[in-house]
């Protein structure tokens, strides 16, 4: 153990950004939110997520009411349980022998029931995924800090290494399935509405969840400039950029198509700035502009969870129909297969330690970190807690 990388060892002391030797692992961890699985988990997972963090007791009444919807059962561990499967098929036909152990931060399985059973079966050294693609607290550090509390919590600090793959939100294997999304949003939008001139009379709302902008400002390494909403913000445009110059390409279309990043889910109080616009308020700007259709496009979302089934198939959906506007929303990645091969190469990508010039990116502001720089992701409300796979402090 090195006090420069927590809980790493070997390459990833070295400090450098991108670990370029081969690393033996045993196992992948797949590190998922978590969610509640009946009525009774509710309140307890709420508080799981909540603590310390100055929810208003309203939003959080509100939140529990969106589970109770559905039986009290958020969808998002049977979708990791899918996900676990297909990566685990995916591994089998590359004929990689490496097991996958999964453990949430929230609910059970907890990471720490995850940690004992790799301790049990003699792994020592974990890559992780993460089940999130963009860099912020709540998206990568958060993931870092509960991988530390968790080894803590089993004692298992300098026992187990836990690496963990570079922030994916310009992986072709995230970013593919948006693109057939969107694209066939389109192609969906001209059957239905014929006529309807998709240059000036659709918008493309890439939506993802709203952070505080205090969060938003320390996403990224503090040495290069994001701009507005920092680097959480600058790659979700790149990113909508790709998808809207791949759709026109792949639809041979002249035109410009009209988008916008708006955000979604945003929970602290109201005093607090979280980054805007929020997509309900988004939506009703549309109409006064000639917008007749919108394509609702999950971008900052890897499953169909709780998030996207009520902020969007429910209230976005709803504020499209009150405007007037015809709305689809496009799916998240899930288990398509473009996914699932891309998080496998993720994980090959630091077994091999692959040279940085050969690892896909599609914005110029990739490949992410494998080893995340100083204060990247910091949390300045909740202040300083150690986190692995990154560069202390
Ligand atoms: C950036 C981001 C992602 C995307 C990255 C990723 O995918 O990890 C994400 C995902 C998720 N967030 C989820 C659920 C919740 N998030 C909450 C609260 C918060 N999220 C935040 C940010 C994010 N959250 C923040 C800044 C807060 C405020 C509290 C704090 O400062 O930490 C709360 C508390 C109640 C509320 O206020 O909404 C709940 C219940 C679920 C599970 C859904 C299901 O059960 O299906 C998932 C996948
Ligand atoms: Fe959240």
């Amino acid at each position: 153990m090195t006090d420069l990388v927590l809980g790493a060892t070997d390459a990833a002391a070295s400090g450098e950004p991108h670990i370029t030797e081969p690393v033996a692992y045993d196992a992948i961890l797949l590190a998922g939110f978590g969610g509640p699985e009946g009525q009774d988990d509710v309140i307890p997972f709420l508080r799981n997520v909540t603590r310390g963090r100055g929810i208003p007791e309203e939003r959080l009444e509100e939140v529990a009411h969106h589970y109770r919807h559905f039986g009290g059962v958020s969808p998002i561990n049977d979708q990791n349980r899918q996900l676990k499967a297909a990566l685990e098929a995916e591994l089998a036909a590359r004929g990689i022998d490496l097991p996958v152990l999964w453990g949430n931060r929230n609910w059970d399985p907890y990471l720490r029931d995850a940690l004992v059973e790799a301790n049990d079966r003699g792994f020592t050294k974990l890559i992780a995924i993460a089940t999130s693609a963009y860099s912020s607290y709540s998206s990568c550090r958060q993931y870092r800090e509960d991988f530390a509390i968790a080894l803590d919590e089993t004692s298992l600090f300098g026992h187990i290494q836990i690496d963990k793959v570079r922030q994916f939100f310009d992986h072709p294997g995230f970013v593919t399935p948006f693109i057939d999304g969107v694209r066939d949003g389109l192609e969906q939008i001209q059957r239905d509405n014929p006529g309807i001139d998709v240059a000036t009379e659709v918008e493309i709302l890439f939506s993802t969840h709203s952070i505080p902008s205090t969060d938003a400002a320390k996403s990224g390494p503090a040495e290069r400039g994001f701009g507005e909403g920092g680097a959480y913000a600058a790659q979700h445009r790149a990113v909508a950029e790709v998808v809207i110059e791949s759709v026109k390409r792949e639809l041979s279309l002249e035109a410009e198509l009209a988008w916008q990043l708006v955000y979604q889910s945003r929970s602290g109080p109201p005093s607090m700035p979280w980054l805007e616009p929020d997509i309900n308020d988004a939506i009703a700007e549309l109409p006064a502009r000639g917008i007749r259709a919108v394509i609702i496009v999950p971008l900052g979302f890897v499953s169909d969870h709780m998030e996207v089934l009520w902020d969007l198939d429910n209230e976005a959906t709803e504020s499209a129909q009150e405007n007037g506007l015809y709305s689809v929303r496009v799916p998240t990645p899930g288990t398509h297969s473009a996914y699932v091969t891309g998080l496998v190469d993720l994980v090959l990508e630091r077994r091999d330690g692959v040279a940085v010039a050969d690892r896909p990116a599609m914005t110029d502001l990739g490949p992410w970190y494998d080893v995340c720089r100083p204060g990247c992701c910091e949390n300045v409300r909740l202040g300083f807690k150690p986190a692995l796979a990154g560069l202390q402090p």
